[in-house]
Order: C-alpha cells, then structure tokens, then sequence
C-alpha cells in the first residue's frame, strides 16, 4: 500500500522543525499557532508551499531523540529565488544544494555568468564513490537534485575519518560543511539553560549539519563522534571552495 504525501507537507513540517529548534520555544502548542499563524499571513503574498513541484516524499529517519517527538534528518533540495534570507516564516530554502550546484558547476572561461566558479572535484576511486553513493541514498536533502547535479555533489565531497571523542561540530560555530555518514556513531548535544543536553544520536546513518547552511546561522547543536567513524563532507561556500580556500579534511 503506498500513502501519498501531499505536496508541501514535507517542507511546511520541515520548516516548523527547523523553527522549533532553533528557538527551543518551552511552550510548543502555542509556538506553533504562532508560526502557523504568521506563515499563513504571509503566505498570502507568496504561495511558498503547496505548490512545489519538487515536494517529495521523506523517508525514514537516521537520528534517535532521546526525549523529544522532533527530527531532523535531511532536507530536501529545492531550487528557489533568493532574496528571503530573514524571513522567519518562509519554508525551507535549501541554499546549500544550490551553493553546492554552483560550485560543482563546470568552468568555461567565456560563460557571462561572473558568479560560475571552478568545480570542485575530489577524486574516488570506484569503490569509495559507490560507498558515498548509498551512503547518500537516502539523504533528502539530495532527493530532488537531477543525476547530472548529484553527480556534481558527490564529485565535490570529500571523506573524512573521524576518532571517538572527536567533536564533528560544535554548537554556536559558523557553518562549514554539511556530513552524511558513512560510518560510526554520534550524539547531539543542546545547550539548555547553558548545560549541553544528550538530545539524540546518529547511528551509523544519516546527516547533519544542514542547518547553519541553510540560515546562516551559528551551529545550533554539538556533534561528538563516539566512536571511530567516516564522514562525507561538503562545503558549503563557494566562494571558499572556488578560490582554493577549501576547508581541509578535518575541519568541523
Ligand atoms: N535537536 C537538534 N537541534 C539542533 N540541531 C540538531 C538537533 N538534532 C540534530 N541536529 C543537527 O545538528 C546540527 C548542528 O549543526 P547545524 O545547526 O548546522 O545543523 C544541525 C542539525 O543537522
């Protein structure tokens, strides 16, 4: 039996979770009538979702919350106009998967367009690039990228290994690049109240690291290998990645 999702849910329910994180509100039911309300507001002068035709359905999720019903495991990619950066209400923008494309776009020195750069491409051996390709299977964020722009994503990720213990990111750190996991377990820490809070783990599956990268905003979670562990990572900036200035393997 299959279930259809209706177009839009995934991005409204996404965006909400998004919110919900980022604000920590204590009282949920009332921060959501407050979003909800304010989305539908402005939604009137921007039909921004219900209509998209890259909606698509989720499928399950990597990460385990220890104590709380919300989850984040990837976001779907979506092309989209610019020019909402602020916005509060606006469902998810995936600036990532369009900085990613861009920069994994081929150079070609007589193309107009100034804001091209160079891609990026970190070599695999056949083996590594199929290991990253089922590792990435199931990641939304890339669900709607067509196989010529996953191919470009997955040429401009690089592997990184990782010891237990080792902090992947830190909350309240700027955004660099977003994982999927290959191998190894993670767990969540939230700050509350200024004490960092097990909220959840990975195991051995999914993503993280979307968030900062979509909003630019600081690292809202803390992410500590526990135990050793491999990482696909992507930069996110290209004007980092372009102008050689890539984070090097290693860098959280
Ligand atoms: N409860 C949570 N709150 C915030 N971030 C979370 C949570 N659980 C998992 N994460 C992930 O942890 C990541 C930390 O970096 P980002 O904020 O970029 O993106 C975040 C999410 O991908």
């Amino acid at each position: 039996m299959s279930i259809e999702i209706p177009e839009g849910l995934t991005e409204l329910l996404q965006s909400f979770t998004v919110e919900v994180l980022r604000n920590q509100p204590r009282d949920l039911l009332e921060f959501a009538l407050q979003y909800f309300t304010q989305l539908k507001d402005s939604d009137s002068k921007e039909a921004s979702f219900g209509n998209d035709e890259n909606s698509a359905p989720r499928s399950g999720k990597a990460v385990n919350f220890l104590d709380e019903a919300m989850q984040i495991d990837s976001e779907n990619g979506e092309e989209e106009d610019d020019d909402d950066d602020e916005e509060f209400t606006a469902p998810v923008i995936n600036r990532f998967i369009r900085r990613a494309s861009v920069c994994a776009e081929a150079f070609n020195p007589d193309d107009d367009d100034e804001d091209k750069e160079p891609r990026v491409t970190h070599p695999k051996t056949d083996v590594q690039r199929q290991r990253l390709q089922e590792a990435c299977r199931d990641i939304l964020l890339f669900k709607n990228l067509d196989p010529e722009e996953m191919s470009q994503v997955l040429d401009a990720m690089f592997e990184k290994l990782c010891t237990e213990g080792e902090h992947i990111i830190d909350q309240d750190d700027d955004g660099d690049n977003f994982y999927v996991i290959q191998s190894g377990t993670f767990n969540i820490f939230v700050k509350v109240d200024g004490m960092e809070k097990l909220v959840g783990c990975y195991d051995n599956k999914g993503s993280f690291g979307e968030l900062a990268l979509m909003y630019n905003t600081p690292r809202a979670a803390t992410i500590i290998a526990t135990s050793p562990g491999a990482l696909w990572c992507l930069v996110s900036e290209p004007a980092h990645t372009c102008a050689g200035a890539q984070l090097a393997p290693g860098s959280g």
